[in-house]
């Protein structure tokens, strides 16, 4: 759906992209995370065609951009950096106005098409006034609903939940849920952990224009290869799992095991009682942590 080579972007001295290798495939939910200024914001132009790559290539959905753009742009739904409207206009004419200069489809159904992009967004029952009085977070709904009009097979949206509060970016996040249910391979950037955490099936780590890691979220977050147990029995614990015991702190044990299911039958069939027991995950900021040395404070873990 996207794939990136070596692809570069220089401002004077400044390396804001840096050799970049991506790949994004159909079905993804892939996202794009980084600290503010690492990049993402012009990677994400480049891709749209919005600024020219200093050297590398870019192939979206298949087409060498920019050359091709005009080809590709029809199926890509996209949101850069807080979306273009007109201020004076309500939020249905600057739909109306973006729907009439999309690929062409019929102005009978335009009514519905704009009806049901501002419903999926959560905004249907927005009245006229105009989008200057309108919210950051509501600007950011009416940018996505845009972004919906052509039903794309591609979302590339930049930092989607900006401004939003939690129950918004609870809605956004399952709208692309949704979308991404229903076929649309949707790429985002955010520099917030959590929201990748939690949307995406694929995170690419972007650190001073580098991507520095690519991977499944979920081969990232695999076991650790212990488990954490909690027991009102902790001597008799340790007595059975002698070996394998990493730490101990009152009723608290880590226990170096890679079967969670089989130590708790282990400790059950030796009369310990076991109050929790979980295998351990890392998370994804210690994933980040390693790899860039950053944690939550530069890449916002919350809000
Ligand atoms: N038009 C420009 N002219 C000069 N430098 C630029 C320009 N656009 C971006 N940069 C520089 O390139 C680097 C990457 O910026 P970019 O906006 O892509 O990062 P980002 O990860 O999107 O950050 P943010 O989350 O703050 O938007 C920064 O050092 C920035 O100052």
């Amino acid at each position: 759906m996207i794939v990136t080579r070596g692809l570069t972007k220089r401002y004077g001295r400044t390396v804001a992209v840096d050799a970049v290798d991506l790949e994004v495939r159909e079905g993804d939910r892939y996202g794009f995370l980084g600290p503010n200024g690492s990049g993402k914001t012009t990677l994400v132009r480049m891709l749209l065609g919005l600024v020219y790559a200093t050297s590398g290539e870019i192939e979206v959905l298949g087409q060498p951009v920019p050359k091709r753009l005009a080809d590709v742009l029809p199926d890509v739904g996209a949101l850069v950096e807080g979306p273009a409207a007109y201020p004076h206009l309500s939020g249905r004419r600057n739909l109306a106005l973006l729907d009439a200069a999309g690929r062409h489809r019929g102005r009978r159904t335009r009514r519905r098409r704009i009806e049901e992009a501002l419903e999926r967004v959560g905004l249907a029952g927005v009245d006229r006034r105009p989008v200057k009085a309108y919210s950051l977070g509501m600007r950011q709904r009416l940018g996505l609903a845009g972004a919906l009009l052509d039903r794309p097979r591609l979302l590339v949206l930049d930092e989607p939940t900006n401004g939003l509060d939690p129950q918004g970016i609870k809605e956004i996040r399952e709208l692309l849920l949704e979308l991404n249910r229903d076929g649309t391979t949707v790429f985002l950037s955010s520099h917030l952990l959590a929201e990748i955490e939690q949307l995406c099936t694929r995170v690419g780590i972007v650190d001073h224009g580098r991507l520095v890691l690519d991977d499944d979220v979920a081969t990232l977050r695999a076991a650790t290869g212990r488990v954490l147990l909690r027991t009102p029995d902790p001597a008799a614990a340790a007595a059975v799992l002698d070996g394998h015991l990493e730490h101990r702190d009152g009723d608290h044990l880590v226990v170096r095991y890679a079967d969670a299911a089989e130590l708790n039958t282990r400790l059950v069939s030796a009369g310990v009682r076991v109050s929790d027991l979980r295998a351990e995950h890392r998370t994804l900021e210690q994933v980040v942590l390693g790899v860039t040395g950053h944690g939550s404070d530069r890449f916002g873990g919350t809000r």
